[in-house]
């Protein structure tokens, strides 16, 4: 079955198979979740987005938690106690919006907008889980139809993001800053005037080890490329050729800064049941019933890979944040003979070999059984 699965929870809003088309309709925005940790560089972000000349028509929802800059400040607007969301139209094209909750009403709200902007960039709190956020997206029926998720950002502080990454959480709290670059398709490390070349080393392969497959850029003052920020495609099946090349790529990575957090990959030739492979990520996402040598449950929080079933000629494509994934077919069709599943699993406690031989016994040997 092609679509979306979730687990079935009474909280849960409605829900909508998600169309298992390559791409998104040509009506649908992209929208870019930029998170990461508190001082890291998202406002500075989009401040310079909302200001650089770009001729992109990009709404943008700044998250007014901490600080705030001036333009923040300038367009929170506090109404008979209530804070209300104005729209602002800035000289380049762009639209504005500040917000104190996820922003996902300031996405309806902005809908009756539409036709004004191409793209949505959406900033979530510095301590926000972006998956959550991001899982949003996936489950909302009605705001399904008119946007998709294009990627999640990252902004690291160059400066303090090790020491960000290595503190010490109570057993079983998840280190916030590591999540945010485990659940990133993009990591932006910002603040590279203030740190040498060794100190941005370090920094690097420490967000590497957590994400074996996030690209980084390096900047200052946050200033990107704005072409390698948005249009990832992180979620459709449009790259799928390029996600089959980047998934050869990966490697698993050892236990670096934050040892809980990691990422496994590995490959298995040949067609896999679909049945028994929707089996084994329940097993592993739903029910967490995988336990690494220390008995500690496996968690993910990201999940990719180009998976092959029996009568398909095209290669299917795996996507999973948290809990929630999705099974698609891509465009690309599988040479002859050289079917191979690769699948990258991002997440905390996670054990390579018990990993790689539950899936062979669960998926790969217990369809020969069947
Ligand atoms: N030295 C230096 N400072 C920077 C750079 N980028 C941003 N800053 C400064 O770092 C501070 C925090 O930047 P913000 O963009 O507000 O960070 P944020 O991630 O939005 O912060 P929160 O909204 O509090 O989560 C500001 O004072 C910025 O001017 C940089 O590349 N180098």
């Amino acid at each position: 079955m092609d679509g979306m699965m979730i687990e079935e929870d009474d909280d849960c809003p409605e829900l909508v198979p998600i169309d298992a088309a390559s791409g998104p309709a040509a009506d649908q925005i992209p929208v870019t979740i930029i998170t990461g940790y508190l001082g890291a560089g998202k406002t500075t972000l989009l401040n310079y987005i909302l200001t650089e000349q770009h001729n992109k028509r990009i709404a943008v929802i700044l998250n007014e938690f901490g600080e705030g800059s001036a333009l923040e400040k300038s367009l929170a607007v506090s109404h008979a106690g209530e804070l209300y969301e104005e729209w602002l139209e800035l000289r380049n094209g762009c639209l504005c919006c500040s917000v104190k909750d996820n922003g996902l009403k300031a996405i309806e709200n902005l809908m009756e907008k539409k036709g004004k902007f191409d793209y949505i960039l959406l900033e979530t709190t510095g301590l926000a889980d972006p998956g959550a956020v991001a899982s949003m997206f996936w489950v909302d029926a009605e705001l399904g139809s008119d946007i998709y998720l294009d990627g999640i950002v990252t902004v690291i502080d160059a400066k303090y993001g090790l020491q960000q990454l290595t503190e010490e959480k109570a057993d079983g709290l998840i280190n916030e800053a590591a999540r945010q670059i485990a659940v990133a398709d993009l990591t932006i490390i910002n603040k590279t005037d203030l740190v040498n070349e060794e100190e941005l080393t370090q920094i690097r392969d420490a967000v590497r080890s957590i994400n074996g497959l996030v690209k980084i850029l390096e900047t200052q003052k946050s200033r990107v490329d704005l072409s390698e920020v948005l249009d990832l495609h992180s979620f459709d099946s449009k790259d799928g050729a390029n996600l089959a090349e980047k998934l050869q790529l990966v490697k698993s990575t050892r236990p670096h800064l934050d040892k809980t957090i990691l990422t496994v990959t590995f490959e298995v030739a040949g067609d896999l049941p679909e049945d028994a492979l929707n089996v084994f990520i329940q097993d592993l996402l739903w029910e967490k019933m995988f336990k690494n040598k220390e008995g500690k449950p496996m968690t993910v929080i990201r999940l990719k890979g180009i998976v092959s079933f029996a009568g398909k000629a095209h290669q299917m494509m795996l996507q999973g944040v948290h809990e929630l994934y999705e099974l698609n077919e891509t465009p690309q069709l599988w040479e002859e003979n050289r079917r191979i599943n690769r699948l990258v699993f991002i997440g905390r406690n996670l054990d390579k070999d018990i990993l790689q031989e539950q899936f062979i016994s669960a998926v790969v040997q217990g369809a020969k059984k069947n």
